[in-house]
Formats: C-alpha cells, sequence, structure tokens
C-alpha cells in the first residue's frame, strides 16, 4: 500500500487515479510515500524517511526546499503547462481591466442603486470619468515565453497588439509555438523602453527576484500597466508603490496579495486566482498523480525538477532505480555491485541534471534488502529503490 499526503485541496478527478487496492490518501497520513501539493509551504517542514517523491500540481516550485530534497533523494515533479491556459485567461482579462477602468466602473454603477428612473441618466452623465484606451495597436511585452508566456502573446497578437517577446532561455518547443509576429526582444530594456503594458511569466528564481524595481522602472515607458501572475517576489512591494504614487506606473494587477495593495487606487489585486478553474484543477492534479504513478510503482521519471527524464518499459520482473551524483565510475560501481549479486542486467538508462543523476537497471533475478545497503554505501549514490 502507498500512502499519499495531500497537503491543499487536489482535484477529485486526480485522486481517483489512485487505485483503492494500492493506494490510500489524506490530508493527515502515516510515513507517506509521496506528497501531492499546490501552494502550500513546504520549506520548515520535516520529511518522513519513507517520502519518495513530491509532485506540484502546477508550475511554480518554489515552495518546495528542492535542494534538500535532491540531497534526501525525494524526486519533485511539476505539472508543465496543465494550467497555462487558465493563466493566459486571466492575464487577458487583466489587460482589459487595467485598461478600461472596469472595477472602478462597476463599484461606482453600484452606488446608483436606489436613483429610480434616473438611474440610466446618471449613468450617461457619469460615464466619461471611465474611459480608457484599447488595446488594439499597443504595445506588450512579455517576459518568460514558457507555457503561460507564450499563450499570452499570441493571444495578444489576435487582439491587435504589438508584442515583443523576451525569454533568453526559451525551449525548441516553446519558440515553435509563438507567433512570427512576436518581436524577437533581445534584452530586458528592449521591453521595458517599448512596452505600454508589461506581462511577467518567469519562475521566481535568485536571477528573476525583485526585477521590477525602481531601477527597471525607470526605464519604462510613463504610465505603464505592469501584470504579475507569476510570484510576488519578482516585484520590490516599496518601488512598485512608490512608482504607483508618481504615476510612472498606471496600473499595477497582481496575483499575489500584499495588505499595502489592497486600498491603493492603482493597484487590482487577485487573491492568486491564476490556475483556479475547474479545467485547470483537474489537469494539474491529473497529470500530477499520474507522474507519482509511474514513479512509485515503476521508477520512471516525468517531468521532475530536480532529476532528469527516465522512462523505460519494464522488462523483467525486477527493476532498480539508482539517484546518485553526476560524477565519473557511478555506472561501472553500479554495474558492479549488481553483478556480485549474481544478478543480470537486462536493460539499463542513465540521465543526469546538473548535479545529479538517475540509472534504473531491469535485472534478472529476485533482488533482496542487501543489495540497497551495499549500492547506498556506494560514495556518491544518495538512494535505490526497488520495483517489483
Ligand atoms: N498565478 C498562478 O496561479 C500561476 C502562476 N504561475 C507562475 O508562472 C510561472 C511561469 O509558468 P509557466 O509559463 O507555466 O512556466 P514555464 O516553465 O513553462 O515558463 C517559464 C519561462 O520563463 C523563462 N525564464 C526563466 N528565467 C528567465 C529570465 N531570467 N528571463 C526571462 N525568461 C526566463 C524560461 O525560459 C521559461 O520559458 C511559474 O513559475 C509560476 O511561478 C504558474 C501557473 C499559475
Ligand atoms: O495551485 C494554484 O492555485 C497555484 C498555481 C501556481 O501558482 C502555479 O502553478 O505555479
Amino acid at each position: 500500500m502507498y500512502n499519499i499526503l495531500t497537503l491543499n485541496k487536489i482535484s477529485p478527478i486526480g485522486l481517483e487515479k489512485f487505485d483503492k487496492n494500492k493506494y490510500s490518501y489524506a490530508s493527515e497520513i502515516e510515513n507517506p510515500d509521496a506528497v501531492l501539493v499546490r501552494s502550500a509551504s513546504m520549506h520548515e517542514m520535516e520529511f518522513s524517511p519513507s517520502l519518495k517523491a513530491i509532485a506540484r500540481a502546477g508550475a511554480g516550485v518554489n515552495n518546495i526546499p528542492l535542494d534538500k530534497c535532491s540531497e534526501a533523494g525525494i524526486v519533485v515533479f511539476n505539472t508543465p503547462g496543465a494550467n497555462a491556459n487558465a493563466v493566459k485567461e486571466l492575464v487577458i482579462c487583466s489587460l482589459l481591466l487595467s485598461s478600461r477602468k472596469i472595477v472602478p466602473a462597476i463599484e461606482w454603477a453600484k452606488g446608483l442603486k436606489g436613483e429610480g428612473e434616473n438611474v440610466a441618466k446618471l449613468a450617461e452623465k457619469g460615464k466619461s470619468q471611465f474611459v480608457g484606451p484599447e488595446l488594439k495597436g499597443k504595445k506588450l511585452g512579455v517576459i518568460g515565453l514558457g507555457a503561460i508566456g507564450i499563450l499570452v502573446a499570441n493571444a495578444a497578437i489576435h487582439l491587435g497588439m504589438e508584442v515583443y517577446g523576451y525569454d533568453p532561455y526559451i525551449s525548441v518547443d516553446a519558440a515553435w509555438g509563438l507567433s512570427r509576429s512576436v518581436k524577437h526582444a533581445k534584452t530586458l530594456g528592449e521591453v521595458y523602453e517599448n512596452s505600454d503594458y508589461i506581462t511577467i511569466h518567469v519562475p521566481s528564481t535568485p536571477e528573476t527576484k525583485g526585477m521590477i524595481n525602481s531601477e527597471s522602472i525607470q526605464t519604462m515607458k510613463h504610465g505603464v500597466r505592469i501584470m504579475n501572475f507569476a510570484r510576488g517576489d519578482l516585484v520590490v512591494k516599496e518601488d512598485i508603490l512608490a512608482a504607483l504614487d508618481e504615476k510612472a506606473v498606471k496600473v499595477y494587477i497582481t496575483d499575489f496579495l500584499e495588505d499595502e495593495f489592497l486600498d491603493h487606487p492603482g493597484v487590482i489585486g487577485l487573491p492568486h486566482l491564476g490556475a483556479s478553474t475547474p479545467e485547470s484543477e483537474d489537469n494539474c492534479a491529473v497529470m500530477a498523480a499520474d507522474e507519482l504513478i509511474d514513479f512509485l510503482e515503476n521508477g520512471n521519471i516525468t517531468n521532475s525538477v530536480n532529476l532528469p527524464s527516465v522512462s523505460m518499459p519494464r522488462t523483467t520482473d525486477t527493476r532498480l532505480g539508482v539517484i546518485h551524483r553526476n560524477v565519473p565510475t557511478m555506472l561501472t560501481q553500479i554495474a558492479a555491485t549488481v553483478s556480485a549479486h549474481g544478478n543480470n542486467i537486462e536493460n539499463m538508462t542513465n540521465k543526469s541534471k546538473k548535479d545529479y543523476a538517475y540509472t534504473v537497471l531491469d535485472v534478472v533475478g529476485d533482488v533482496d534488502k542487501e543489495i540497497i545497503a551495499e549500492l547506498e554505501k556506494i560514495e556518491g549514490i544518495i538512494r535505490v529503490f526497488i520495483y517489483k
């Protein structure tokens, strides 16, 4: 029986993937084999020695201590692209909200309650205070052209916007999916100086944290509208508030609330709603559950952020999965140890990702727990799993 600890509300469609004869899942469970999480922070959590994998039903993994997991041989998965359409739709909505004063207009309209037959006349008289520009013909800067950035950039082209895309690490697949009409910005400066609207779609990393600050804002067009559906810490709070007060930034729309934002007239704040659609919650949960099941049952790794993707059809009854450092002689030592136990290696795959590597071996004959202890004694081997 495998135990799955769920740390957030996970879509039942995803949870149904776990065969009840083989899996138990609950928000409190002893000795979890795996954790299913959305945004809950795991940085202060004690990990049980039983924990083998964490699946983030979503994209951003800044709530998970990745280095600690890698060193403990815990595989961390995410669900690339599974919630991208949900975020794209809210970003397009936000482009309109930032332009057309829709939120204040709705609030103002509610104030006409009780005016009876004068409502229509008062509405016509008052509407001029809510004039706002169209998106067509305006320039949008998209920072980060991954699953979400691409969809936003392409949709904005269809709205008639001129789009500048910036992503020095763009993947080949992403580049293929990007509309040819999107202009390739080679520097952030190019995005900042040209854009009437800027939307950020990068992960929170040491490189991106605080990238929107007083210095970068100074290089932007006066009155720029900024959208942040990526992570709150990409934008320096004090600097964006000062820029809003000076009207250097006209509107800041963010999915990441701060107390100071709540009553600021220039901020439209949302409670981290980007991925909150039933479709995206289902997609993420299903993908995360599939990743966990294939790892826990077969040792296959797909969409891990700390270990390489390794997927091999089962060819024997016994499989070993070995997480180790990406250093020389690991494979020879693993093979020698397995052979010394009299097990023939029928098939084997090895891949690496930065400092870590993963080797899967399908072996003939039974293996006992001794082999785990012997393999784990080898310097550089972090963790060994047996799949039968
Ligand atoms: N508001 C919400 O509910 C959601 C927020 N997010 C956030 O949005 C982020 C992006 O999500 P996805 O597009 O799905 O991820 P993704 O991994 O598909 O795309 C991220 C892109 O950012 C690029 N990038 C990384 N560092 C960069 C830098 N310094 N400058 C420019 N580009 C850089 C990468 O090359 C990649 O193409 C996530 O990391 C997460 O923090 C994601 C989903 C939902
Ligand atoms: O699960 C959620 O609602 C948050 C989604 C998110 O921020 C992400 O996928 O990075």
